[in-house]
């Protein structure tokens, strides 16, 4: 009675949209997580919407527990935190801190420069976790011991002071998670102590650069894979280790996936988990005697012999030649989830034998009131096997004068990547769900994104890295960037402009005013938009020591994802030659690079 009382406040406080973050204020972490207890002990009485909720709301609220830091936002990973980065960002740390410069106010861009997948898009993912990161930034004492020993010649006085060090100086900038992105426009700025925004380097990249490949990754699966389809991430095995795993789990739904394989990002993320069945569960049956009980009770109670009922149908059907101990096999899981039978059907022969025993065991539930799903392709041609399968499913559904049966799901997985999903739509398939596994978690198309990290300014003046390549020059100043949209809703162009103009505000794009846009290192390109939408990209994000938003769920972060990508012309989308994207500068940022530029490169003399 008591659940159910909880349970009904919950249900009005979860139908008011700002639920998520008011839970921990109106319950108490421990009271909600008592109830989650309570709520899946009761097993059954109460929605499991609400049980799902209800995790995610302790996943977007995740806190520390112990009395010192109770009720602060912690990273979701255990192991992010300040000793997740490079030794030599405290070795500068601490030589900063020597030279007495650790305090100078600097600002560092963090970007990309080229789109992953020989694509034109990124989705940008991971900015929670590096808020999370950022609001928890402090050194415990067994960190210190740590840097004790690994930089001997460390002064104490200098362990004293990152004893004390927290974010509460710093100031990050970010765009929102899950936005379509682009080259070169600051996914995070970051401003603050030297210092800080040194020892930060690391972590963030860390957090970014992984996420938003898989997110992209995602993405793309999913446009390939089409609106209408299911797409499911079941790469865990695979996963590049179990860190790799949660990861990719997380930013795989983010970015397009419908649910995950595994286990544990339901529990810790919420996201919906789907599964069939394994290969060595078919080939674990030899017999029918194996089948120790081949019972199964209707929903009245009543009890039915389901493998004869199934061995009837496949008489009746004159699939006589079908593997029996595969049959077996079916009857064993159909008994235990009479709804939820998702066959695999190609252990021993897809076509003459799993599809044939698998509507067998279909009709038999359909007989005492239950209904199959369907069943999964494991191997084979997918294209040839699906449609083969589908024609069958319509005609056993035709002559027994069952509709659904045409409509039995067709999971197919194996090895599927991009370029796969897109021959199977030009050859024809009818494949309704998507199982991706090593291709989508690990990126195999692409192992890694390339964001940076780079000092811009330093003490109020602007600060260049040059290269010989023009890609790699940085972009310098404090720089917040727009996105100017066309008549067609579609954005057009991305505008980085310098905020240390006097006359920055004159700068910002309006709605209707013409705006020139140039590229940042070739003259000739350039072009005028006149927006009809200007978006702000940056947004402060963390500062005075907390966050300045309302942590978005991953489920919101994935609608945003989603819609963002929606309003991308389909040009810059493509898999094969998409359109690049115009990402551009303006003329007072064009002549503060061009002109920091030449002040930057030594004349070489010659005799
Ligand atoms: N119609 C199709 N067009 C393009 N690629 C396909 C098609 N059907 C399947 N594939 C892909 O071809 C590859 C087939 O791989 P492989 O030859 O290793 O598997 P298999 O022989 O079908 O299965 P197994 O070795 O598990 O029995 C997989 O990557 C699969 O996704
Ligand atoms: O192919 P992926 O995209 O990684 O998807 C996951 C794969 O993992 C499972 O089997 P596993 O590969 O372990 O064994 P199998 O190929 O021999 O069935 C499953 O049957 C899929 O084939
Ligand atoms: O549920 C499945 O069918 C599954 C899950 C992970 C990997 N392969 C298959
Ligand atoms: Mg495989």
């Amino acid at each position: 009675m008591e659940i159910f009382i909880i349970d009904e406040e919950l249900t009005y406080f979860f139908k008011q949209s700002k639920l998520r973050s008011k839970v921990n204020e109106k319950l108490g972490l421990f009271c909600l997580e008592l109830l989650i207890m309570k709520i899946d002990e009761s097993n059954g009485t109460t929605n499991s919407n609400i049980v799902r909720e209800l995790k995610r709301a302790t996943t977007v609220n995740y806190v520390y527990e112990d009395e010192e830091s109770k009720g602060k936002m912690k990273p979701l990973n255990g192991f992010v935190g300040p000793m997740l980065t490079d030794l030599y960002q405290i070795t500068m740390a601490y030589s900063l801190w020597k030279n007495n410069r650790h305090e100078i106010p600097s600002v560092f861009d963090l970007y990309f420069r080229k789109s992953p997948f020989g694509g034109e898009f990124t989705v940008f993912a991971g900015l929670e976790e590096v808020i999370r990161f950022v609001n928890d930034f402090h050194y415990t004492k067994e960190n210190l011991n740590h840097i004790r020993e690994m930089i001997p010649e460390c002064d104490e006085e200098f362990l004293e002071y990152l004893g004390k060090l927290d974010s509460s100086k710093v100031t990050l900038y970010a765009i929102k998670e899950g936005s379509v992105v682009f080259p070169r426009i600051p996914l995070l700025r970051v401003e603050g102590p030297m210092i800080l925004c040194q020892l930060f380097e690391t972590t963030l990249l860390c957090l970014i650069n992984f996420a938003s490949l898989v997110a992209t990754n995602a993405a793309r699966h999913r446009i390939a894979v089409g609106k209408d389809k299911v797409m499911l991430e079941f790469g865990l095995r695979r996963a590049q280790g179990p860190d790799g795993a949660m990861s990719a789990s997380r930013y795989s739904y983010l970015g397009g996936a419908d649910g995950t394989s595994n286990v544990l990002a339901y529990c810790f993320f919420g996201i919906p988990i789907r599964g069939t069945h394994a290969h060595s569960f078919v080939t674990s049956y030899s017999k029918s005697e194996e089948l120790h009980d081949p019972t199964i009770k209707d929903k009245n109670g009543k009890v039915h012999n389901l493998l004869e009922l199934a061995m009837q149908f496949r008489d009746e059907l004159g699939y006589t030649t079908t593997i029996v101990s595969e049959l077996v096999a079916f009857v064993a899981y159909a008994r235990t989830f009479p709804n939820g039978l998702v066959a695999l059907v190609d252990t021993y022969d897809t076509l003459a034998s799993g599809v044939p025993n698998f509507l067998c065991v279909a009709l038999a539930l359909n007989k005492i009131g239950y209904k199959a799903v369907g069943i999964r392709l494991d191997s084979g041609d997918l294209s040839y096997l699906s449609k083969a399968t589908r024609k069958m499913f319509k005609e056993v559904g035709e002559k027994y004068h069952l509709d659904y049966f045409a409509k039995f799901q067709i999971v197919a997985s194996n090895d599927l990547n991009e370029p796969t999903i897109i021959a199977l739509n030009r050859q024809g398939h009818e494949i309704d769900v998507f199982a991706i596994g090593t291709n989508l978690v690990t990126c195999q198309a692409q192992p890694a994104l390339g964001c940076v990290y780079k000092l811009v300014e330093i003490n109020g003046s602007p600060r260049i890295k040059l290269s010989h390549e023009a890609n790699k020059i940085t972009l310098p100043g404090r720089k917040e960037a727009y996105r100017l949209y066309g008549g067609e809703g579609h954005p057009l162009v991305d505008i980085l402009i310098s905020q240390n103009a006097a006359d920055h505000e004159k700068q910002i794009p309006e709605v209707g005013k013409r705006v020139l846009c140039l590229h940042p290192f070739e003259e000739q390109k350039r072009v005028i938009v006149t927006p009809q939408k200007v978006e702000k990209l940056h947004h402060i994000v963390f500062q005075n020591g907390k966050p300045t938003i309302d942590l978005p769920s991953l489920e919101e972060i994935r609608n945003y994802c989603f819609d963002q990508i929606s309003k991308i012309r389909e040009d810059h989308l493509r898999n094969s030659n998409p359109t690049p994207y115009k990402v551009s500068i303006t003329k007072e940022l064009y002549d503060t690079l061009h002109n920091l530029w030449l002040q930057s490169v030594p004349i070489k003399e010659m005799k």
